[in-house]
């Protein structure tokens, strides 16, 4: 399976960015990695028309629910007719700042899959949960939304949340420990395999990629701000195209 390597923009970016990465994106090869970039809602427009953005176009968020009086809010409907594959759900950053709760984001989930996009749903547990063990029960917890689903494709992107844009980032041990726990609570929930790809993210840039992708279990990376460099992003994704992690990863 193709390496997969998301671009969270964040609320960060802007029509000359989207310019850059096509330039530094343009000409690499993309047999053996899918390269996504997750703009800020305002720029899906000119990156679905964009002549020479080679990467699919992500979105950041999505409504919980399917339209109505909800001011500010985006449908997964209105995402589609952008042409958004893949679209990020509960990052921490929005479970934070804008209370999402669980419940908020299942609601999502649904739309998304309504809408045959990709949800890409973040997980991960504070530095707190962690110190204290109780990241499985956290994780556990954020993954039960996808019980009792018609199972469809899914990504979900693990991302401690203290390691999000600290330069900090777990042991290859901690990594390989949580996404077998995850790929297991998913799988037993009848997700095929065939179905499931699950990232890492935090801190991931152009030094570490490499190293992070010849993880066991690893399928890519959610990339914060390392994406904002149009030549590491280009760096990042030639990594996962190079089939020279499958030795590193023996
Ligand atoms: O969505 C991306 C993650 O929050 C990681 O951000 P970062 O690469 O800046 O640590």
């Amino acid at each position: 399976m193709k390496k997969l390597i998301i671009a969270n923009w964040k609320m960060n970016g802007s029509l000359r960015l989207l310019d850059e990465i096509a330039a530094a994106t343009q000409g690499q090869f993309f047999a053996n990695a899918e390269a996504v970039v997750c703009t800020p809602a305002p720029y899906l427009h000119a990156l679905g028309q964009h002549k020479s953005f080679t990467p699919k176009t992500g979105a950041q968020n999505c409504a919980s629910t399917a339209n109505g009086a909800h001011t500010g809010e985006i449908s997964a409907a209105m995402l589609a007719e952008f042409g958004v594959s893949y679209c990020l759900i509960g990052h921490s950053e929005r479970r934070q700042s804008q209370l999402e709760t669980n419940a908020m984001i299942g609601g999502k989930l649904q739309q998304l899959k309504d809408h045959s996009i990709i949800p890409v749903l973040c997980i991960g547990e504070t530095q707190a949960e962690r110190d204290h063990a109780t990241w499985c029960a956290v994780l556990g917890e954020q993954l039960a939304i996808l019980a009792n689903q018609n199972p469809t494709p899914i990504v979900i992107a693990y991302e401690p949340i203290w390691a999000i844009g600290t330069g900090r980032i777990p042991t290859p041990d901690d990594i390989y420990e949580a996404l077998a726990f995850i790929r297991t609570c998913v799988t037993t929930m009848g997700y095929p395999a065939g179905y499931l790809r699950i990232l890492y993210g935090g801190s991931a840039n152009a030094e570490n990629a490499a190293r992070l992708l010849s993880l066991a279990s690893v399928d890519g990376l959610l990339v914060g701000g390392a994406s904002l460099n149009p030549s590491q992003f280009a760096q990042i994704v030639a990594n996962a195209g190079d089939t020279n992690w499958r030795t590193m990863r023996a």
